[in-house]
């Protein structure tokens, strides 16, 4: 018996997102299949995966997974985890008919700044446990509720110690103190606050509304992007959340990886969307938490866009840290059928942050796998807030 390997056997269904494996679906779905895993310096790898139980029964004692299906781990492409203080209040208001426009983030900014390292560290550390236990296993983490030079660094620098996936959202909304000096803010994000915030971050994003006083226009939004760009950062966007707006076509102008929100969308965004290599991320959670329009996936599916589901874990508009609650949504609201919904929150997400390593099973891969307790990933959507999934492994 060699030393660091672990035998699952007996998984009544394995999804791979390889089509070339099982059964030939996107899923590549294998039926009583079994994985060799071997703990290595850079983490557990895939030695084996498929049907013949002899091939991981030679090397170990199995732990047998009597019928459960295994799925990769899910990856949530968009979440804003660095913060503090709480905006149920602001919930209650909404579910009772006020709209969300951006206004309350201005509440979780001055309870963020407020807050220490160690607070933050503390609460970034319980979400992501918190994820990990719920089937998630790579999370984006964006700053975005600093909107100071200090603050916005400090919660990229937090945000690193968890996660590559680091995003950089200065230009998340003009704070309080700028109210008066839009320009000045956006030339702050853009230079002083940009280069403080680049050795921690790996994307560049903007809440570009331009219905909203307090998010940004396509000129802003351009012009912050390319910056970001410049020092090396790639770009991502926030768009159509509340409204039809230019994001979209400008994601795609950028080569932006995803276009995140998407909830409204034109004939034209589509066709763009269509042509391009930028995923559209639904985000189900802020609508069910905003009792807004959900998106349409069906509609984006119907012209081969490639689609990704995350929670955008946040205290304003969906502090849900459940991608198992987005993939029933999907199925439920957003015309996805089950299987799409599984893809888009495993390989659709990975898509998004332009990564092959994750989101599928592979030998010689990552054994980045989240356990299901149930018979298929059917159950993610059939068992809504049953928590079924769990990652495999130590957070
Ligand atoms: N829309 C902008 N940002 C977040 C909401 C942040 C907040 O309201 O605190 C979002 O993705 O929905
Ligand atoms: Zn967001």
């Amino acid at each position: 018996m060699a030393d660091g390997l672990i035998g699952l056997v007996g998984i009544g269904e394995l999804v791979t997102n390889n089509p070339e494996l099982g059964d030939g679906s996107d899923l590549g779905i294998i039926a009583n299949a079994s994985i060799l895993l071997q703990q290595t310096s850079a983490g557990p790898v895939i030695r084996y995966l498929g049907g013949d139980a002899l091939q991981v029964n030679q090397h170990c004692e199995p732990i047998d997974l009597d019928g459960r299906a295994v799925v990769p781990g899910f990856v949530d492409s968009h979440t804003h985890l660095v913060f503090d203080g709480d905006r149920a209040e602001e919930f209650v208001a909404r579910m009772g008919g006020r709209p969300y426009d951006g206004g309350g983030i201005a509440t979780t900014v001055a309870a963020t700044r407020a807050a220490s390292d160690d607070q933050l560290r503390m609460l970034l550390r319980h979400r992501l446990t918190e994820m990990h236990r719920q089937g998630t296993t790579t999370v984006e983490i964006k700053s975005g509720y600093g909107l100071t030079v200090a603050d916005e660094a400090r919660s990229l620098a937090l945000a690193r110690e968890f996660t590559e996936e680091t995003t950089f959202l200065g230009a998340h909304v003009v704070p309080a103190e700028y109210e008066h000096d839009r320009d000045g803010y956006v030339a702050l994000v853009a230079v002083e606050m940009l280069q403080a915030c680049a050795p921690y971050a790996k994307w560049v994003d903007v809440f570009c509304e331009p219905g909203s006083p307090h998010a940004f226009d396509r000129d802003e939004a351009r012009m912050i992007l390319r910056s970001g760009m410049s020092a090396g950062l790639r770009p991502r966007l926030h768009a159509g959340q509340l409204g039809p707006g230019p994001g979209v076509q400008l994601a795609v102008e950028l080569d932006a990886a995803s276009v995140d929100h998407c909830t409204y969308l034109s004939d034209d965004d589509i066709e763009a969307l269509a042509a391009s290599d930028t995923v559209a991320t639904l985000l189900p959670g802020v609508e069910f938490s905003t009792r807004s329009p959900y998106s349409d996936a069906a509609r984006l599916l119907a012209r081969g866009i490639t689609v990704a589901l995350a929670t955008d874990c946040n205290p304003g508009t969906c502090y849900s840290s459940s991608v198992g609650f987005c993939l029933a949504l999907a199925v439920r609201e957003l015309g996805m059928t089950p299987a799409q919904a599984l893809w888009a929150a495993t390989a659709g997400a990975a898509r998004s942050l332009r990564r092959t390593d994750i989101g599928r099973l592979t030998v010689g891969g990552p054994a980045d796998l989240t356990l299901i307790d149930g018979p298929s990933y059917l159950h993610l959507a059939y068992r809504p807030g049953v928590p079924i999934a769990r990652a495999f492994g130590p957070p």
